[in-house]
């Protein structure tokens, strides 16, 4: 079955403040199960902190965050399974993951390239969950779900919150709210121990800004750059800037995220303030376009290490 639903309705144009490309095509979304993914382990009682807390023992350490995003289904779930092991093994601190969707706002070409290929192996909400079910009581970092606002929307938000919540899932980013329809998603998140992480940009207007700080958990997302997310050849000077104005109204963690590919991005976004650096596109590349899943998984191993070490 697919749910034909118009993004606009909840996403009134002069209102996005995220992000700059909006697609007002009805977006469609299969709701078909699959069980192949079995819950492997009962889950311990959340066993890892959430978002906040890991901030705060880094902090305490003097240390910056690694958060990687990978897209769940690319190149399948079970690779998908593995690689959260790999980044949480390699030292990552809050992992990232992406579901698929067919009308993502902001996604540069390595993230629709893997949403894509995603789908068309019919990964879906359900079969990410039961995925994840398994998988978490394995890791030692905090997941942070990253989704468009129409799986929670076809769910309902209190009962996608308490799904989310049972499976272990401590953070959420949905990109396409803005901060005025986001107080029903923050008033469930909270009840449910989810921390909604929200976003700011370069565009975004300071009273704005204090607003979008003032109600993110977790952490607050700066996007680096206008554009959508894909690999730089070098980040912004402005980061810095933004970094300092970001700071100057909150003491909540700042990440950074969009266009940081490489361990000297890493290094430099480090040395300006930044508590945590996000990575996307260039990890999404590795496990997308390699030979094998093996290959990929060996890719990402290696190029996590290297982006950790940059933090050290
Ligand atoms: O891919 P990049 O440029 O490294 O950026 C991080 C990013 O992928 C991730 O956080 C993300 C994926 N899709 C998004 C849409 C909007 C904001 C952020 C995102």
């Amino acid at each position: 079955m697919d749910i034909a639903f118009k993004p606009s309705r909840i996403l009134p144009l002069n209102k996005i403040p995220n992000t700059l490309i909006f697609s007002p095509r009805p977006c469609k979304i299969s709701v078909s199960q699959t069980k192949r993914f079995a819950p492997m382990a009962a889950l311990a009682a959340y066993p890892v902190v959430g978002l906040s807390e890991t901030f705060k023992k880094l902090r305490e350490q003097g240390k910056v965050a690694l958060i990687p995003y990978i897209t769940a289904g690319d190149p399948d779930l079970s690779t998908t399974a593995e690689a959260l092991k790999v980044l949480s093994t390699c030292g990552s601190d809050i992992i990232e993951l992406g579901v698929p969707y067919s009308d993502p706002l902001a996604d540069g070409p390595v993230i629709q390239a893997a949403a894509t290929r995603s789908l068309a192996r019919e990964t879906n909400f359900n079969a990410i969950i039961s995925m994840l079910k398994g998988v978490i009581p394995e890791l030692s970092c905090p997941i942070s779900l990253f989704t468009y606002y129409n799986p929670i929307l076809k769910r309902g938000v209190e009962n996608f919150m308490m799904i989310i919540k049972d499976t272990g899932v401590r953070g959420l980013v949905v990109p396409d709210v803005p901060l005025e329809e986001t107080e029903v998603l923050r008033k469930e998140a909270v009840k449910h121990n989810i921390e909604l992480v929200l976003l700011t940009t370069p565009t975004t207007p300071k009273e704005r800004m204090k607003k979008i700080v003032e109600a993110s958990e977790g952490f607050v997302y700066l996007v680096s750059s206008i554009g959508v997310t894909g690999t730089r050849t070098s980040v912004s000077g402005r980061v810095q800037t933004l970094l300092e104005e970001v700071k100057e109204v909150t003491e909540k963690p700042v990440a950074v995220g969009f266009g940081i590919s490489k361990p000297e991005h890493v290094k430099q976004v480090a040395e300006w303030g930044a508590d945590g650096i996000i990575i996307g596109s260039a990890m999404v590349k590795l496990l997308g376009e390699a030979q094998s899943p093996e290959e990929g998984l060996k890719e990402l191993e290696n190029f996590t290490k290297s982006l950790k070490s940059a933090l050290s």
